[in-house]
């Protein structure tokens, strides 16, 4: 194997009020595929910024091939071949494709940008992500978070990195993109190409896996190891220092009772004839692979976009949502899965985050908002979501990936709404604070909620819902009981647009 490609020794790196990492070590070797796995805050992406140098760290050494590692920015780190692939999409959608492969790094021919070469090395390393038929000239905004998020991998490739990043690379992609995305890791890797993989996703990390490095509040925890030597058992284990019991908990005491909303033929551009129900107490799982419509319908259900036809009745009364005003007024209510861009104000703390969609109901005699009453509020449900750090006062954008899911998840559960729809609400989440969340969901339903879940996790779909509506090319390919008959062959053949 050689002298390690990467080698970070004893990183320690502070925030205000948090040891973020602490005397941390991590060797990556060359031509690895190496897991970096924790939990929400353990502290990867912290470790990430400080290998392509956005973090100083105030301990501690890096050193690539054997020899120290100068780096004080992300200049640096291309130069030495490290790419970075974000869990969070970095690219700008109102530039083109070819665009945003070379911001930064555009290729020049007598001083000039050379708009040739460009396009043609974007559509060679475009192809090597399976996207060969694309216009490179295309804004980013035009494709779907699947496409944009294979974009970000293709600019790696063009950059002929040795060290590849990928944090959580898998959590916007569907199925096949996924296994293409595995089989593209193995064969770069089998190029001589080493990846850093952080995912939440334990089937995945096991896949392509060959050795492990484990983070625990900011530490490491226990030795790296070969995968081939641990169970997704041993990893939760290191994670979160105990074994998790169920992935999916059961609800213990729901009554499904009345509808409580129904859609009849809703349509617009991305979608036609959607009709589907769902009752309190009940869970409607919505199935789809990406670019099937799900997100568009929740989002015009919400008033979020505008419908062409189609009729929604809440409790048996037609309703109107023109605004998401109007919908979370009828007790109606979107987790979005876009949470920096449409979830949270990510320069507000907690308590604004938390309560801005319920400040009436903090509003005291004369106007003035109980503030007090805010941070108890913020304090209780952060407990109850193990929102880490418990520090309702910190800026949402200094929270890990999956504490702020929870911050958007907290801004709803304290809206009391009677209709829940949360679309991927477990994207970006460990496997633990997943567990946290489902438990959320039942006590939603306990108390009479219902929920509309869409989610890309089949395993998720099939462990919590009731019943479960499959969308392929923005049709409902049809609704069915979740009760054993039918399975993930069966849900597959639907979203791929067959019949049962
Ligand atoms: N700029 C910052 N200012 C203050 N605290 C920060 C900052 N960046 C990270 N932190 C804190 O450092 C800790 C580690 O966060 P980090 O983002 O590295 O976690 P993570 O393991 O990547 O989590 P996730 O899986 O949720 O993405 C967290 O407690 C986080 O709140």
């Amino acid at each position: 194997m050689g002298v390690p490609l990467l080698e970070m020794r004893n990183i320690t790196k502070m925030f205000p009020g948090v040891v973020a990492l602490s005397e941390v070590n991590l060797t990556v070797d060359q031509g690895e595929i190496h897991l970096l796995l924790g939990e929400n805050g353990a502290g990867k992406s912290t470790m990430i910024k400080t290998i392509i140098g956005i973090n100083k760290p105030e301990g501690g050494e890096m050193f690539w091939l054997g020899q120290p590692m100068k780096i004080n920015s992300l200049d640096d780190a291309y130069e030495l071949g490290i790419s970075v692939i974000y869990q969070e999409l970095s690219n700008i959608p109102c530039l083109s494709i070819v665009e945003n492969m070379y911001l930064g790094f555009e290729k020049r021919k007598s001083g000039f940008i050379d708009w040739k070469e460009q396009r043609a090395c974007a559509k060679k390393a475009l192809e090597r992500v399976g996207l060969s038929d694309i216009d490179v000239d295309m804004p980013m905004e035009k494709l779907g978070m699947g496409q944009r998020q294979l974009v970000e991998i293709a600019r790696a490739i063009d950059r002929n990195a040795k060290l590849i990043i990928m944090d959580e690379p898998t959590s916007s992609l569907s199925r096949k993109e996924i296994d293409f995305l595995m089989d593209l890791m193995l064969e770069l890797n089998s190029e001589g190409v080493s990846i850093l993989f952080i995912t939440h996703k334990l089937d995945e990390a096991k896949r392509v896996g060959d050795r492990v490095t484990v983070l625990r509040n900011g530490q490491n925890s226990g030795e790296t190891l070969q995968v081939k030597d641990v169970t997704e058992d041993d990893i939760i284990q290191m994670m979160v220092g105990r074994t998790l019991e169920e992935k999916y908990p059961k609800r213990k005491d729901v009554k499904i009772g009345k509808e409580v909303l129904r859609c009849e033929g809703l349509c617009a551009d991305k979608f036609d004839e959607v009709s589907f129900s769902v009752r309190s107490g009940e869970m409607l799982g919505v199935f789809g692979l990406v670019g099937a419509g799900r997100t568009e319908v929740m989002r015009a259900l919400f008033g979020a976009d505008a419908l062409a036809d189609g009729k929604i009745y809440l409790e048996e009364k037609e309703v109107i949502m023109k605004h998401p005003r109007d919908a979370i007024k009828q007790g109606v209510v979107l987790i979005t899965e876009n949470r920096k861009e449409e979830g949270l104000i990510l320069i507000h703390d907690v308590v604004e985050n938390g309560t801005l969609v319920t400040l009436e109901k903090f509003k005291r005699k004369g106007g003035l908002l109980d503030n007090k009453k805010r941070r108890e509020m913020v304090q209780k449900h952060g407990e109850a979501l193990n929102l880490r750090p418990l520090q309702p006062d910190k800026q949402s954008l200094n929270f890990s990936g999956g504490n702020q899911q929870k911050i958007v998840i907290m801004k709803w559960l304290l809206s009391g709404a009677k209709v829940f729809i949360f679309d991927e609400p477990t994207k970006g989440v460990d496997v633990g604070a997943k567990v946290e969340i489902y438990n959320i969901m039942n006590q939603l339903l306990e108390d009479g909620a219902a929920i509309i879940m869409v989610s890309s996790e089949m395993d998720e779909i099939l462990g919590m819902s009731d019943r479960v509506m499959v969308m392929y090319e923005g049709k409902e390919m049809g609704i069915v009981e979740n009760d054993g008959s039918v399975g993930q062959e069966e849900i597959l053949t639907l979203a791929t647009g067959g019949t049962l």
